[in-house]
Parts: C-alpha cells; structure tokens; sequence
C-alpha cells in the first residue's frame, strides 16, 4: 500500500501527531514529502488542508483509510530542513506543528476554507431556502450572510440529509502568469517570408526583422509590443502563418524596479577585518559558531556582514541576513542589492502578499543566493546556507508575540546547527542574555570599539525637565535644545528629534474630577488621535469622537495629557517658523513607500528636521546629522516590566548614536523627568559595557534573565471568574509536578486586564534548572485543549520578552 503520513490543518482541534492516508495511483508518482495536500477529515469527510510529512510506498495499516484528494502543489512547499524544523518548534514553543509549517509558508499558502452548500433533492426542501440557490444546485455559502431563521431551517436540513455541507479548500496561491512568444522560423525562414512580402505589409516587415535578429528568444509580448513597436494584431497573425509560437509563462512581481547603483567593498579597519576573518573561517570550516558583533554605533558593521556574505558567496554557499522592520530602510537596500545585484531577494512587509510569494519561490527555485528580510525571512527556503546574520540582535520584534512565539534568535541557531555555518549576532546595545553567554564563553565575543575613520561619539547632556518645568512652564522643548536647534538651521545641519511614545501616550483626562476616558471593551485609556479627530483603542481598534465634556462629572475642564507627534510638529513649526520639519510616526507611514519617500527627502536635505517616534531610532545614517534631541526619555522607564531600564538605555544609546556619524561632530540633548535614574546616566555615556554590569546585578538580586529563565502562562476568558479559576487550577498543578526551585509570580490579572472584551490572568515562573518542566507544560496545554471551545484559552509563552 502507497501511504503517506500527513499534518492536517484543523483548526479548532490541533493535534501535533500526523493522520495517515491512502495515496490513489494517480497520485504515487507525484507525491513528496513537504507538499500541501488536500484530505477529507472527520466524519463528514471535510476537506482540509494538510503537509505530507511521510511518505511510506510499502505501507501496512489495519482498518479502514480515507485518500488523499489532491495536491495543491506541483512541487514540495517546504523541504526536509523546515520540516523537521516545524517538528522542533512545536516542542520549543508549546505549539502545534502545522501552526509553525503554516507560519513557515508566505501568507497565500495558508489555504483559506470555503463551504459550499448543495441541494441533495430540489423538492425536499422549501421555496425560501431554495430561493437562496437560484436555480442552482450548490452555492458558496457564509452562515455570517445567512438570516437566522433561514440558518435554523438549513441546519434541520442537513439533519435530515436533504441538504449537504462540503468543505472547499481555496488555493490562494496563484503565480503570475503572462503571455511569452518565441520564433518557431529560422532567420533563413523568416528572409524568405520577408521577400515574399507585399511592400505595405509594413508591420509583418518588422516582426520578421524581429525574428531574424532574435531568432532563439523568448520574449514576453508585452516587450514585443512595447520596445520594439509591433502590434498585438501583428503578432497573432505571425502565430496563424506559423511564425511564432505563444505560451503562458510565469512571471514574478518586482518589488525594486528602481535600479540600484553598485557599490563596492570598502577597505575595512583593523577591528572590522579581524571580524570578517574569524567569521568567514567559521563559515569556511562549517562551525556553527555563534558571533556576538558588539560595535558601537557608526562602527560600521554593516559592511562586516556585506563582506562575511561574500566570502560566503565565494564559497558556493548562500546567506541569510535579519534586520527589525524599521531598520530594513532605502538605504540598507541600496548598500545590499547594490553590492549583491539580482542574487538579493527581499522579504518584508511593505511587499504585497503576491510579492512575497514571487520572492519566495525565487528563494526556494535558487534564484536567489542573499535574502535580506524581517522576522519571518528567517524561515527562506534557502538551501546550503553559509551565514546567518542578525542585525540589532537584541530587538524585541524578533520575538513574536502570537503562537507560535518563537525567538527568531532559537531558530536561527537551529538552521545554523544544520547547516553547519556561524550565526551573527549584532548590535551596539546587545540583549543581556546574549551579552552573558559571550562572557561566558558560550558566543564568540567579536567588537568594534571605535566609530569610522575615530570619529568619536557624540556628546550627551541630559535637561532636567523638572527644572525647566518651574522656570518656562514648557514640557517639551527646553530651553538649552531650542537654542542648539536654532544654532544648526543657520549651520544649514539637520536635526533628527525623537518623541518616546512607547507607554503612555496621549490621553484625555477631567481636570474636575480626573476622569479618563477609557476603552469599553479593553482595559486601556484611549488615544487621542488629532488626524482623524477621534479616540482610538490601539489594542481593539475601538474609535469614538473626542469628548467636549466629561463622560463622568459633565465639567468642560477637559485636558489633553501627554503630547502627541503631531502636536509637537505644530508647536515646534511655531517656535521655528522657516525650518522644513518631517513627520515620522505611524500616522505619516502607513501608506506603502511613505516611510521611503520621507527618509529620502531627509537624506537629498530636503527638510532641516527629522521628528519621528522610535522608529527613527534605528539604522539611519545621515552624514549632516549633527544635533540629536530626545524630547521625553521617562516614558519607556515607567512601564511594569522589568526590561525597562534595557529597553531605555537602548532606545537613548541608539537614537544618540544618530549624531555626528561623519566629519561633523554631534550633540544630543536628552530630556527627562528623571535625571539620576542609572539607564539615562549610562546612556549619557553611550557606555554599554558600564550598563551591563550594573543591569546584571540588578536582574541578579532580582532573579530574572539572563540569571533564570522565565515561561508566562495566561489564561482567558471572556468570563473574569473563570479566567482567574483556571489559573489557580494550572498553579495547583505546576506546584505539585515542579520543584520548590522554581519561582511562581501571580496567578494575577495581566497589567492590561481586558483586552477585546477577554479577561487575562497569568503566571510567570523563573527557573534555572527544570528537567520536568516541558512534559509538565504539555501536559497543561493538552489538558485545557478542550476548553478552547468554550471559549477559554491557555497560552504558554517561553522566555517571554513581554510581561503585560
Ligand atoms: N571600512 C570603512 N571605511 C570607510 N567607511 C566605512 C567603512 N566601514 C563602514 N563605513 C561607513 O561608515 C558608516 C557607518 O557604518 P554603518 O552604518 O555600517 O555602522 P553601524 O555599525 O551599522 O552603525 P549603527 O549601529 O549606528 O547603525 C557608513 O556610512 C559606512 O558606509
Ligand atoms: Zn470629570
Ligand atoms: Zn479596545
């Protein structure tokens, strides 16, 4: 018997063990290991979506077996590398495999389900139900679409039999496809057909000097018609005299139709080359060694990874470069496709999901040798891979927030192990977890002390805004930075200034009676959002107008609390009415190309100011930059987690290291409430290795990563009770299978209790040393699978980087 083993895609009953199927002969050729399938399931015999994950072509089974419908796929969707990688992250991660294989496959491969609703006998049922057909015998049906009452009698239907249900798996994945001609004549053929040609057959003339000049191509018709100005007419009669042949041909979309101009190797300094030489040998040897590139900023570690890849390159191998979202900017682009041209393909979300998939199957087609993406880039279907690198390591948005939660750091080290290549780390403020186990021997520590050419870093003075606060009354433009503005728009040097939103941001409060102005479906005040003169909800989207009065006490004192970007642009232009002022922040980018377009007129000097949110934070090398100001350091510094202080002194050390990256000498002025607190002094310093040790010793007392290992397990409902039950439940239960090592913190509410109408209650445990602890979570999530139809969810989060 021809058996495959396949991994259904169930979606309200997730199972890690794979169904085994009968493959029809029609199909005992074709079949392979990785290809998306299509499967009847269950009893209705529904037909899902599966992976075959083995194939068995002498298999033995006892019972009965259901085949294998289709193929969805002419080739396999994931190889043996991602296959067996899907197994050890559903293990890693606390969840199931065909999540991690769907989070594997670009978004139009995931199959979207259809029901299809069929009449079995026309006269069984009623002329309201058989309206909906239309004549029809089966229709594509949605119960959100359908009236209750007429819902109610389609479901006694189908009780009884005279009605079916089908199931339709929806291949989105379609490639796109044009149409190609080739000459079938040879130039002798086509010399023949010209003479013989009447002299007013003026457009047959030139397709067959087309043809006599390019006899062995392939061209699409679309050039034919465009560059070389023959008709579409012209060319069907060319194909009826039996000139041309025509096809159907694949064709990718290209993202980067700008060209890119090449740019070369630049001669590297001491600490780069001693870089590139112990990466490269790494890669050269097949050791999976992991690198830890700890360089400050403007210390030129991109062209270290430019040059690792190529020597990964010159070695017949392929390589695998990860930079955060924000930081994938025009001018990374232009530094990579400009020195690796069309062996680059590009993976991020400003592609459109047909892009995506087109630059995906280049990748898994090997077309492409370098791939340059975000997050899930990590998963490219990269074949013999020589490098991976990942550029600001200690990003959080290398972490995903959703099942399956991976950190895309594990699965790199997992690819790298496999392949046999070095992983490389980067970052001039590395996470503390990598940074301890380069002390400790576990990476390879590699670092580039200096900035480019020795210039140095600039210098850094924090405003206590308490002062200013008394004297100007003024909360975000203090005096001192104001002059410094003023003195670089008559230098003619530009200025970037950065407003921290992340935390709290604009809100509205009763001055009466303090009153603010919360969601009603999550537990968050909203946001003020002056664009659209409306509250929003960022966590449910929730929008109501702004109030003009108080919802609690009817007083017109109404404030708005905080300051948003674009009311700082506003009082900003105010205070320097003839400086060009760019606005970076989720509102001016969320059109596709926007956050392009405005880098771009920064970096032609365009405008004199740059004001952004975080996400100018990073990667932006601006030679003309020479004043950096931070307008609100405290707001990162305020929030319940205890990578706070971290997450601070990376944001000020990185938005610092934006000044003076040339010839010019920088300054940044940083403005807090909080003048002392030991993140800020150090990021004053811009001295990473001083904020490590006193980090260390602070997560040390307090027994958090990298000295323990933390897992979050949350429970929700949209029922309060039952949410806090089911945690207490799972802490009897941890408490009974764990041992007295291991540190519990909660059951509590989440820091935001109710998000989208769902209560979340939580447990956080620390451990160092657990051998029990994965069965004893597995045996947790098994265990309150069933609830998830009820409608209450456990989740389990492994080193978790978000603790709210
Ligand atoms: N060997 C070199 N010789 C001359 N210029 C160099 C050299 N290496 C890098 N540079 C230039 O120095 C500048 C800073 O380099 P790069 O942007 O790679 O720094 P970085 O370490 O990634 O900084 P950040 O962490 O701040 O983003 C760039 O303009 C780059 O072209
Ligand atoms: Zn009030
Ligand atoms: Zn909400």
């Amino acid at each position: 018997m021809n058996l495959a083993k396949v991994i259904v895609d169930v979606p309200t009953m997730q199972t890690n063990d794979p169904y085994t199927y009968l493959i029809p002969d029609e199909l005992s050729d074709k079949i392979q290991n990785g290809m998306r399938v299509i499967v009847p399931f269950g009893a209705g015999g529904r037909k899902i979506q599966g992976i075959v994950a083995d194939i068995d072509h002498n298999g033995d089974f006892d019972g009965e077996l259901k085949e294998i419908d289709g193929l969805l796929d002419l080739d396999s969707a994931l190889n043996d590398e991602l296959l067996s990688m899907s197994k050890w992250m559903a293990k890693k991660t606390y969840s199931f495999q065909i999540s991690c294989i769907l989070t594997m496959l670009p978004s139009v491969m995931r199959a979207k389900y259809e029901k299809e609703l069929i009449i079995n006998d026309k006269q069984d049922v009623d002329d309201e139900v058989l309206s909906l057909f239309d004549g029809a015998n089966s229709i594509d049906f949605k119960v959100e679409d359908i009236d209750s009452t007429i819902l109610r009698k389609i479901i006694q239907y189908r009780k009884e039999d005279k009605l079916t249900v089908r199931y339709k798996v929806n291949d989105k994945a379609k490639a796109k496809k044009v149409y190609a001609v080739k000459p079938i004549i040879n130039s002798n053929q086509a010399q023949d057909e010209l003479d013989k040609l009447r002299k007013n057959s003026k457009n047959l003339a030139k397709l067959l000097d087309y043809i006599i000049n390019n006899n062995e191509v392939t061209i699409t018709q679309r050039k034919l018609v465009n560059d070389f100005n023959i008709p579409e007419s012209t060319i069907k009669s060319g194909i009826e005299k039996g000139w041309l042949t025509r096809f159907w041909q694949e064709e990718y979309r290209n993202p980067y139709e700008q060209e890119v101009k090449p740019n070369y190797p630049l001669k590297l300094n001491g600490d780069q080359q001693k870089a590139v030489d112990s990466i490269s040998e790494a890669t050269n040897n097949e050791q999976s060694d992991v690198f830890l590139l700890e360089g400050v900023t403007g210390s030129g570690k991109t062209e270290v990874y430019l040059q690792a890849i190529q020597k990964a390159l010159e070695n017949g191998k392929t390589a695998l470069m990860l930079v955060p979202e924000i930081s994938l900017t025009p001018q990374m682009v232009k530094r990579v496709k400009g020195r690796f041209g069309n062996k680059v393909a590009m993976l991020h979300s400003g592609l459109s999901s047909g892009e995506k998939y087109d630059e995906w199957r280049r990748i898994n087609n090997g077309e492409a040798d370098v791939v340059v993406g975000v997050r899930s880039a990590i998963f490219a279907p990269l074949n013999n891979i020589g490098i991976i690198i990942m550029d600001e390591e200690h990003e959080a948005s290398y972490k995903q927030d959703d099942a399956p939660r991976y950190h895309t750091r594990d699965v790199a080290k997992w690819r790298c192990d496999y392949h046999n290549c070095p992983l490389v780390l980067g970052s001039a403020t590395p996470s503390l977890e990598s940074r301890a186990r380069a002390t400790k021997g576990v990476y390879k520590l590699l670092s580039l002390p200096k900035r480019i050419n020795n210039q140095s870093l600039p210098e850094v003075r924090i405003i206590d805004m308490k002062e200013e606060i008394k004297t100007t009354g003024d909360e975000d433009f203090s005096q001192e930075l104001l002059a410094a503005i003023n003195n670089r728009l008559q230098k003619n040097e530009q200025i970037v200034l950065m407003l921290n939103r992340r935390g709290y941001s604009s809100f509205v409060m009763c001055r009466s009676c303090g009153f603010v102005l919360h969601c009603p479906n999550c537990d968050i005040s909203l946001t003020l959002h002056m664009d659209s003169r409306t509250m929003k909800c960022h966590y449910c989207g929730h929008e109501e107008p702004i109030p003009n009065k108080c919802k609690n006490c009817g007083s017109k004192k109404i404030r708005y609390y905080g300051t948003g970007t674009q009311k700082v642009q506003e009082k900003l232009q105010n205070l320097v009415p003839n400086a060009r002022i760019l606005r970076m922040d989720v509102d001016t980018t969320r059109r596709k190309g926007a956050h392009e377009k405005i880098l771009q007129k920064f970096g032609n000097h365009d405008a004199d100011i740059l004001l952004g949110t975080q996400m100018i934070a990073k990667g932006l090398d601006f030679p003309n930059v020479t004043l950096v100001g931070v307008l609100n350091a405290d707001t990162s510094l305020d929030l319940p987690d205890f990578r706070s202080s971290e997450r601070t002194f990376n944001l000020l050390t990185q938005v610092s290291g934006r000044a003076g990256r040339a010839d010019k000498e920088g300054l940044v002025y940083i403005q807090t409430f909080n003048p002392d607190h030991y993140a800020i002094r150090l990021a004053q310093k811009q001295d990473y290795e001083l904020f490590y040790r006193k980090e260390m010793s602070v997560r040390h007392q307090t027994n958090y990563p990298p000295y323990f290992f933390t897992v979050k397990i949350t429970a929700s409902d949209v029922n309060e009770a039952k949410a806090a039950a089911k945690m207490f439940e799972i802490q009897k239960i941890l408490k009974a299978k764990l041992s007295d090592q291991a540190l519990m913190l909660g059951p509590s509410p989440s820091s935001i209790l109710k998000l989208k109408n769902k209560y979340y209650y939580q447990i956080i445990i620390k451990y160092k040393n657990e051998p029990n602890l994965s069965e004893c979570l597995n045996y947790i999530l098994n265990h309150y699978q069933k609830d998830a139809q009820k409608g209450l969810y456990v989740n389990i989060d492994p080193d978790p980087l978000n603790f709210m």
